[in-house]
């Protein structure tokens, strides 16, 4: 384990974040935050509740601008551009509740995704020709999900939801992909077979993950690297075996309830 919070020197930094700092009122969520994303390394991000795991998501893709500090993506400064601006650029976001029109298909939601990506806001007759549908399909079999197309969302469980929702942002092409707690909401006994197949999804596409986790089992089996947040900052960044083991992490992180 390394105190420090930059990357291994074998593949190159995707996102960088120098000092960011923010606070809510007398809460300081971010206080100088300095770490580095490495490219294809999956980084999990661990802590306690409270410690501003989320809210380094939000700054990271644009929900939340930093009182200070600055945020660089494949060396390109976007500190506080909005969400949908960096997602054209490869930074893309799943939530801990899918955000799908739950009312429709799978394969609707697939279209829209796809027509955001490309600006097409026409009406999905319009939009819904061959190619399109033989990408959508390629992402939904990406993600097993490909048997689920005439399927209304609403009629789903969490875990295949949790699936779409991947399909839906690797529609985006991002490079690099932010989860948050993408398991949460999913049967015990699921959780590991949806996120062997979101991890193999994500390494098919060649996309680089940050995910909050609660789960060390998880954080074990699909993280590269971890990271761990306390009180706005990061307090050590390793290998998954180091981190897990780490006295300090066993008494202050893991020995409490996540
Ligand atoms: N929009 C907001 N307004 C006010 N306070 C906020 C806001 N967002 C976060 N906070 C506070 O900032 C701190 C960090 O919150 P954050 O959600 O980032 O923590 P977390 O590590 O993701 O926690 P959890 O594991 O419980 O999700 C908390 O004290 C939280 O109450």
């Amino acid at each position: 384990m390394t105190g420090s919070a930059s990357g291994s020197n074998s593949s190159k930094a995707l996102l960088q974040a120098k000092d960011l700092e923010i606070r809510f009122g007398g809460v300081i969520a971010a206080s100088g935050i300095n770490i580095e994303i490495m490219e294809h390394r999956n980084l999990a991000i661990i802590g306690p509740n409270g410690a501003g795991k989320t809210t380094f998501l939000n700054m990271c893709t644009g929900y939340l601008k930093p009182k200070a500090g600055t945020i660089l993506f494949d060396g390109e400064d976007v500190t506080g551009i909005a969400p949908r601006k960096l997602v054209r650029k490869g930074v893309a976001r799943a939530f801990q509740i899918p955000q799908l029109f739950t009312e429709h298909t799978v394969l609707e939601n697939m279209l829209m995704a796809g027509a955001a990506q490309a600006r097409n806001w026409a009406p999905l007759t319009r939009i819904d020709r061959i190619s399109q549908r033989a990408d959508v399909a390629h992402l939904l079999d990406m993600v097993r999900c490909a048997h689920l197309a005439d399927r209304r969302v609403s009629e789903l469980p969490e875990g295949q939801r949790k699936l779409i929702d991947i399909a839906l942002a690797l529609a985006l092409k991002p490079r690099l992909l932010f989860m948050d707690e993408p398991t949460s909401g999913v049967a015990s006994s699921e959780k590991f077979e949806v996120l062997e197949i979101i991890s193999g999804a994500l390494q098919e596409a060649k996309v680089t993950a940050v995910f909050v986790e609660h789960d060390m089992g998880i954080v074990e089996r699909f993280a590269d690297e971890v990271a761990v947040w306390n009180r706005g900052n990061v307090l050590f960044r390793g290998a998954p075996d180091d981190i897990l083991n780490h006295p300090d992490v066993i008494r202050d992180v893991i020995g409490e309830e996540l």
